[in-house]
């Protein structure tokens, strides 16, 4: 038997139950966790089955994840895997309790019966296309397990609801965070939803959770009992073994003959991951009787550990592969306290005391990596930076092969040896280069975003944070003691007006912030533009669009709208140094002061990234300017980082807001009053999941 690995591959669980999370680390698989934000809202009507249900779900969960990543996190998935949980008696489903009565109401109805609980799995497999398009091959299947209640009396069970269990025993949310390299620019793309955030654990489906006390409620189980726990592991591993079984052993006859069921999809790169029901193309499609859209284990899969730098811990493949190689019949033994060999039931509430603790270690640990990467955060910025500052990604892309020793990259970028050896290094540990043996090369994450000539590179952004950002946060204490903007401190200069004293005041300093503008308007452009529906307005005016980008991204998106790019004289001069090549024509600058001049005439008003700059006079000033120029039905788009209603994310925002200078950052509501004080109402608000989000609201 072959021993196979996913050594260096990026797996992902697309779920924050910690449950899965216990399972899938206990058989030593190395994977990184991503909450999915996917709504379990799918009309339950539309299946035909409860486990067609749960399938779908945990599909969309992890796409949902898959399509994310290489935005948010900046990084491609290889395995992404989702799973949803259901509960069904009498032809009903049971999800998850939402408070103690709903938790009575389900528990009441399994009391001295028997259910079955499905557990949906998908494994997504992500494969970078050359044209760094990404395709996502969907495989498939659901678990049934019977499970038998007692008969519960109301005491017993109100007993067990106000033990907490049933919506969450260790408090109704927990402050969760996936231990990852935490990169600044990474947080800054990706802090919103994931970090800071608060994601529901009360996450049991039909109000129990047999691995704890709710085990007690038990009088049988047949079937797998890891799937009532929440993961069919062993059909999970089976299934991992026939994906990754060497070319030729591969079959896919089980996803006709398993009844469990078991499907092979790929699904487009464009879809959305909108949720849909049985019958769509991506449901339950025609599994690739060749096996040609499953990937195999190669060779150059099967590299060793040391060379991979990665895994020490990896799966026991070959417990994997004999497993995958098992019959896909189920054994018609039950399994669980009917079986003689399962433990007695003293025993079980003693293990279910040992899960506990085992839970509140696990809990402890998350937290413990959450401080280290939170210590940690500024070397890892750093590292980026300086990488990104000698071209490291540049001079691995230029080389004939996209790989190089550390030797030849030390000479290119001329520096020390041993300097460059341990910056790849910890390239390599940020997820920024990959290693193989001694060559290293860029990640499908730095080709998309570092390299300084990639449609969408954050260069110019990077080197801002390097130069501009990094100095005044080294002055963070003084400026909370003083909340003031520390330029002074930083640059031995003050700044009353933060673009004509501070980023106009020399020509590199001023090329170098329209960079950084540039790059996050490139990145972002596409979705700002394309976040309302703008097919009645003739002509926009984006005031302080800087290089134009944005402008550029709207025209582009809106092929009858023609875009007046509004800045100040000293930014529209250079601002032809990043015209595209492809410039439509329908773009023009006029250069001017906003506050102080006649600003051009035009249907919508883009304001991107300007009001959190000002302080709240200013601002107004600007806005009763536009509304001045606005006849009824024109509009005002602003796109900024909107902060959570209740102020506790994104952190990328309230990050920034420390070495902001007069300007503040607002929630979607606060930017809609704002503009409803000066008579722009029925506002529109869109979350892109972009760098910037957007409101749209019109005139009377
Ligand atoms: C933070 S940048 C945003 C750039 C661009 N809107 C974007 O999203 O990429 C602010 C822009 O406002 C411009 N700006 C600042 N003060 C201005 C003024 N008084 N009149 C016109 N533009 C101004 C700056 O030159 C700069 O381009």
């Amino acid at each position: 038997m072959e021993d196979l690995q996913l050594t260096g591959k990026l797996v992902v669980l697309a779920s924050a139950s910690p449950r899965r999370l216990e399972i899938l680390t206990n058989v030593g698989l190395r994977f990184e966790v991503v909450p999915s934000w996917f709504k379990e809202t799918l009309d339950k009507r539309l299946f035909k089955t409860p486990h067609e249900y749960a399938v779908e779900t945990a599909k969309q969960k992890a796409l949902e994840v898959a399509k994310r990543m290489p935005f948010k996190h900046l990084k491609t998935p290889d395995i992404v895997i989702g799973a949803d949980t259901v509960v069904t008696v009498d032809g009903l489903i049971l999800e998850k309790p939402v408070d103690k009565q709903d938790a009575y109401r389900m528990l009441s109805r399994l009391s001295g019966k028997e259910h079955s609980v499905f557990t949906g799995v998908a494994i997504i497999l992500c494969h970078e296309k050359e044209d760094e398009e990404i395709d996502y091959q969907v495989i498939d299947f659901y678990e049934e397990t019977k499970v038998k209640f007692a008969d519960l009396s109301d005491d017993l069970l109100w007993e067990y609801i106000n033990s907490g269990e049933p919506i969450g025993n260790w408090g109704h949310f927990t402050e969760f965070k996936p231990c990852e390299p935490m990169v600044l620019w990474t947080l800054i793309q990706r802090a919103s939803p994931c970090l800071h955030r608060f994601i529901e654990i009360r996450d049991k489906a039909g109000g129990y959770g047999i691995q704890a006390l709710g085990g007690m409620l038990v009088e049988y189980v047949h079937g797998d009992f890891l799937n009532v726990v929440g993961f069919p592991l062993n059909q999970f591993c089976k299934k991992l073994g026939l994906i990754f079984s060497p070319p030729g052993s591969l079959t896919h006859n089980s996803t006709q003959t398993s009844p469990q069921g078991s499907a092979v999809d790929t699904v487009p790169p464009a879809e959305p991951a909108a949720s849909s029901p049985p019958g769509s193309p991506t449901h339950n499609g025609p599994p690739d009787s060749q096996g040609q859209n499953i990937p195999s284990a190669s060779p150059a899969h099967n590299v060793k550990q040391e060379e991979s730098g990665r895994g020490e811990e990896e799966v026991p493949w070959t417990l994997v592969n004999s497993l995958s190689k098992c019959s896909e019949n189920r054994e018609a033994e039950p399994q669980g306290i009917n079986d003689p060999a399962a433990p007695d039931l003293t025993s079980r509430a003693t293990m279910q005391m040992q899960n506990v603790r085992e839970h509140e270690t696990e809990d402890s640990k998350e937290k413990l990596c959450k401080m280290i990467e939170l210590m940690d955060g500024f070397k890892a910025s750093k590292v980026l930076f300086t990488a990104s500052k000698l071209r490291v990604f540049d001079v691995l892309r230029s080389s004939k092969t996209g790989e190089l020793q550390a030797e030849d990259v030390a000479q290119e970028i001329k520096a020390s040896m041993k300097g460059t050896e341990r910056l790849l290094e910890a390239c390599v540990s940020l997820g920024l280069l990959q290693r193989t043996g001694k060559q290293y090369a860029n990640t499908a994450m730095s080709r998309h975003f570092l390299l300084s000539d990639g449609p969408l590179s954050l260069q110019g952004y990077i080197q801002h944070c390097n130069e501009l950002v990094w100095p005044l946060f080294t002055h963070l204490e003084t400026a909370v003691r003083e909340g003031t903007n520390q330029h002074e401190k930083a640059f031995g200069k003050t700044s009353n007006n933060l673009f004509q004293d501070a980023y106009y005041s020399r020509h590199e300093v001023k090329l170098r912030f329209m960079k950084a503008m540039h790059s996050i308007a490139r990145v972002s452009g596409r979705d700002v533009a394309t976040a309302f529906d703008l097919s009645k307005y003739k002509t926009a005016c984006d005031l302080g669009g800087c290089t134009g980008a944005m402008a550029y991204e709207f025209a582009k998106a809106h092929p009858g709208l023609s875009v007046t790019m509004f800045d100040l004289p000293k930014v529209i001069e250079m601002s032809g140094h990043f015209r595209p090549h492809d410039a439509d024509d329908r773009v023009s600058f006029v250069a001017g002061d906003f506050f102080k001049d006649e600003l051009p005439k035009a249907d919508v008003y883009i304001l991107a990234r300007i009001l959190h700059d000002w302080s709240d006079e200013k601002v107004h000033i600007l806005l009763s300017k536009i509304a001045k120029a606005c006849s009824p039905g024109c509009a005002v788009l602003v796109s900024e980082i909107f902060l959570d209603e209740d102020r506790k994310g994104p952190s990328r925002g309230l990050l920034q807001a420390l070495s902001m200078t007069e300007g503040r950052q607002r929630s979607a509501s606060e930017y809609s009053l704002l503009l409803k004080s000066h008579g722009f109402t029925a506002a529109q608000v869109k979350h892109t999941h972009n760098l910037l989000d957007a409101i749209l609201c019109v005139t009377e």
